[in-house]
C-alpha cells in the first residue's frame, strides 16, 4: 500500500502529535488537553502528515518567521519544525516528499529563506540549507573564574531584579526586540514563545522546572537584560558544588551583559555555570579576570538556512566593503538557482540575474552557509565546495559575506 503524503483535517492533530512523539523518542501518549493547548500553533494548511492505512506515520510543519540578516534588517523566514518519520518507514523518501511540498508553496509565497534547528548534521545539505549559525556551550569554574563576588552586582550603579514569570512576559518582548536587531540569526518570538519560556504554556508530556528569572535594569532604569537559570543544589557533605543552568541571556548592552553573567556566578553555593547554547564570539569568557575558568563545553552547528529567493536575501544584508560579484548558484531542487550580479557596498545592495560570466560557482547550500557571515569563502574553496573563476573572487567574496559579530540563533524552534 502506498503511504499518502499530505496536509491534515483538525481532527487528525491527535494522532499526529503521537507520530512525532514518536518519531523524537518522545512520550507517545498525548492526552486531549495538550493537543487543545497545543493546536493553536499550528497552520494546518503547512502541517503535513504520512498516512499508511490510515496510521500517521510521519509529520513535518512549518510556519512564518522574521530572521535578522547582517545589517539589522529582517526577512521573512519559512522555519521548518517537528520533522519526524517513524523508525519503521525511515529511508523510504518521506521527508524528502514533505520538504518538497513545504519549500514550493514557501518560495511561490515569497519567503526569501527557510530556517531550521537541524537535530542531526547529515539530514538537511541535501535540500538546500546550509548550517548559518553555529553555537557554543560554556562551563565556568566560577572559582577559579578571579571575580571579587564580595563588591557589589552589578558594579556599574544598575540593578538587578529577581522577577517572576509575568514581569518576564511584560518587560521581556519589548527588550528582545531591541536585541533581535542587534545580531544576525536572532528570530522573532511569538506571545506564546514567552508564555513557554515562563511555564504559563506547559504541556504534560514535557517536564517542567519552574526557573529564576533576573532582570537588570541600567542606572537610568531601562530594562536592558534578562537572565533566566535553573539551579542544581549538589552538595557533597558540607561542600556546595551547585551549579546554575543557564537557558536565556539578553542583553542589549554589554553593561548588562556583564551584570548578568556576574550576577549568576556571584550567587552564594554556585561552584560553576553552565552558561547554555550561547554565540560562539559570546563575550562572557572576556567578562572573567582568568578567561580559561570558561571552557567550552560544546561547540556545534544549529541553525541551518536555505536560500529561496537570491536577489531578494542578498540586497537585504548589508556588506562591510564595496565590490560586485558575479555567482552561479546551483539548486538542484529547481527553487532559488541562477547566475546573479551582486553589487555591495555599506550603504545597500543590488542583485539580479545576469548573463556576465560567473566570478564564483557554488551551490545555495554553501550560500546559505555564508548567508549570515560565519563561514568563509576561502575554506569553501579549499574544500572543493565553491569554485573561483577569477583571481581574487574568493577573497573579495570573504571580505564581503563577513560580519563583524557572528550570527546565532537562540532560540529552538
Ligand atoms: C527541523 C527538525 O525538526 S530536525 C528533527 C529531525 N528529526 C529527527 O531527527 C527524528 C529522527 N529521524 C527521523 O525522523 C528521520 O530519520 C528523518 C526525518 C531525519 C529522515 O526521514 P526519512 O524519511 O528517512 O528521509 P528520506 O528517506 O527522505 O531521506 C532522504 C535522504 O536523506 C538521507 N538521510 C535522511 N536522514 C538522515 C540521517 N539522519 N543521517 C544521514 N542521512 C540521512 C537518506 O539516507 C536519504 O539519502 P538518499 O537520497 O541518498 O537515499
Amino acid at each position: 500500500m502506498s503511504v499518502d503524503v499530505r496536509t491534515i483535517a483538525p481532527s487528525e492533530l491527535h494522532d499526529w502529535l503521537r507520530a512525532m512523539a514518536v518519531g523524537f523518542l518522545g512520550q507517545p501518549e498525548i492526552s486531549d488537553e495538550e493537543t487543545e493547548r497545543r493546536r493553536p500553533a499550528f497552520d494546518l494548511d503547512r502541517t503535513q502528515g504520512a498516512f499508511d492505512g490510515g496510521r500517521c506515520v510521519a509529520t513535518f510543519r512549518s510556519f512564518s518567521q522574521e530572521l535578522t540578516v547582517v545589517g539589522g534588517a529582517a526577512v521573512s523566514a519559512n522555519a521548518v519544525t517537528n520533522v519526524t518519520v517513524s523508525p519503521s518507514h525511515r529511508r523510504r523518501g518521506l521527508l524528502s516528499r514533505m520538504m518538497a511540498s513545504d519549500l514550493a508553496p514557501a518560495k511561490e509565497r515569497g519567503d526569501t529563506v527557510a530556517t531550521l534547528i537541524a537535530a542531526e548534521y547529515p539530514i538537511y545539505g541535501r535540500f538546500g540549507f546550509g548550517p548559518a549559525a553555529s553555537t557554543t556551550t560554556w562551563r565556568i569554574d566560577v572559582n577559579r573564574a578571579g571575580l571579587n563576588t564580595r563588591g557589589p552586582v552589578p558594579a556599574d550603579g544598575g540593578r538587578i531584579d529577581l522577577v517572576d514569570g509575568a514581569e518576564v512576559r511584560k518587560e521581556g518582548p519589548e527588550l528582545y526586540e531591541r536585541v533581535r536587531a542587534q545580531r544576525a540569526g536572532f528570530v522573532d518570538r511569538s506571545e506564546r514563545k514567552w508564555e513557554s519560556l515562563t511555564g504559563l504554556l506547559r504541556f504534560p508530556s514535557v517536564p517542567w522546572t519552574e526557573p529564576y528569572h533576573v532582570l537588570y535594569r541600567s542606572p537610568g532604569g531601562q530594562v536592558d537584560g534578562l537572565l533566566t537559570y535553573t539551579a542544581d543544589p549538589k552538595w557533597e557533605g558540607m561542600y556546595a558544588r551547585c551549579v546554575a543552568k543557564v537557558s536565556d541571556l539578553i542583553a542589549a548592552t554589554p553593561e548588562a551583559e556583564r551584570a548578568l553573567w556576574h550576577y549568576v556566578m556571584s550567587v552564594d553555593w554556585i561552584q560553576t555555570v553552565d552558561t547554555g547554547m550561547r554565540a560562539p564570539d559570546d563575550l562572557v569568557p572576556l567578562f572573567l579576570p582568568d578567561p580559561r575558568a570558561a571552557r567550552i563545553a560544546e561547540h556545534t552547528d544549529l541553525f541551518w538556512l536555505r536560500l529561496l529567493d537570491v536577489p531578494r536575501a542578498l540586497e537585504a544584508r548589508t556588506y562591510a566593503v564595496p565590490g560586485t560579484l558575479v555567482l552561479e548558484v546551483v539548486d538542484r531542487a529547481g527553487l532559488a538557482g541562477g547566475r546573479f550580479r551582486l553589487e555591495a557596498s555599506p550603504q545597500g545592495a543590488s542583485c539580479a540575474p545576469t548573463t556576465a560570466s560567473a566570478d564564483l560557482t557554488l551551490d545555495v547550500r554553501e550560500l546559505g552557509a555564508l548567508y549570515l557571515g560565519d563561514e568563509s569563502v576561502a575554506r569553501q574553496v579549499a574544500l572543493g565546495l565553491v569554485e573561483e573563476h577569477r583571481t581574487g573572487a574568493a577573497e573579495l567574496a570573504n571580505a564581503l559575506f563577513g560580519a563583524s559579530r557572528r550570527p546565532w540563533c537562540p532560540d529552538i524552534f
